[in-house]
């Protein structure tokens, strides 16, 4: 599946005025593509994500998921898309502290309104896609930095999507951890065909992405290759 913005614009109110956190930006990525967003703080990379995940609707230009523009759906649909089609994957894993790891997928299959049997079976194979076979009944607190991360990613993971936005995922690990997460993160997109955009501070992890591009002001251009790592 595809994601495309296209002129896309977003602006929050700020008091008498505003502060435009999007200013004309278009970003392609193509099925088992990953595409890096780095700038500075303030710039402008989560308001990418909220709009690339259809939570704020910008207040001009257009989102495709799979080449279908989301203005032209309904609640409903929406909530399809999003609950279906987009896997999203936040800073802190914010895992429920008294639910086992697959428990955790099965929470978002119960929503999906998937039947128990099949979802417990397809949450254990996506925890062992994610390097966690062996480890699906244990709690959070038994669980390391990095095995919360990727409990987290198959979390994302287990509507079988097509659109993966990640933001800073390395943040609270270690500098090996964070490898290790970003190695994840490009060989699920390269597995699943998604269309992957991943906002990193860690410019050394950049070479195994398609394209990197640098925010700034809300404006978006290709990064320098010095931002490359
Ligand atoms: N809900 C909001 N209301 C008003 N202004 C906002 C809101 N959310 C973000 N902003 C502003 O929009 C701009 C872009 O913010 P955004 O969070 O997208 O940046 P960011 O690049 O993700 O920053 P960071 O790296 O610190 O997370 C900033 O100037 C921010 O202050």
């Amino acid at each position: 599946m595809s994601l495309a913005l296209t002129d896309v614009t977003l602006t929050y109110p700020d008091g008498e005025t505003s502060v435009t956190a999007l200013d004309d930006v278009s970003l392609r990525v193509a099925p088992g593509e990953l595409a890096a967003v780095v700038g500075p703080s303030g710039s402008g990379k989560s308001s990418l994500l909220a709009v690339a995940a259809t939570l704020i609707r910008p207040a001009s230009g257009t989102v495709q998921v799979g080449g279908v523009d989301v203005a032209g759906l309904s609640a409903a649909e929406l909530t399809r898309l999003r609950l279906n089609r987009i896997g999203v994957v936040f800073q802190q894993p914010n895992l429920i502290g008294s639910l086992t790891a697959v428990e955790q997928l099965l929470v978002t299959e119960h929503m999906r309104g998937r039947s128990p049997r099949a979802s417990r079976a397809a949450a254990a194979k996506t925890l062992a896609t994610v390097g966690l076979d062996g480890r699906q009944h244990r709690r959070p607190h038994q669980l390391s930095g990095g095995e919360r991360q990727r409990v987290n990613i198959a979390r994302a993971l287990a509507g079988d999507p097509g659109v993966l936005l990640v933001d800073e995922p390395t943040a609270a690990l270690d500098h090996d951890r964070g490898a290790q997460i970003i190695e994840l993160i490009v060989e699920v997109t390269r597995t699943f065909r998604l269309a992957t955009v991943l906002v990193t501070h860690d410019t050394e992890f950049l070479g195994a992405a398609d394209a990197v591009v640098e925010m700034r002001d809300g404006r978006l251009a290709p990064a320098p290759t010095a931002a490359r790592g």
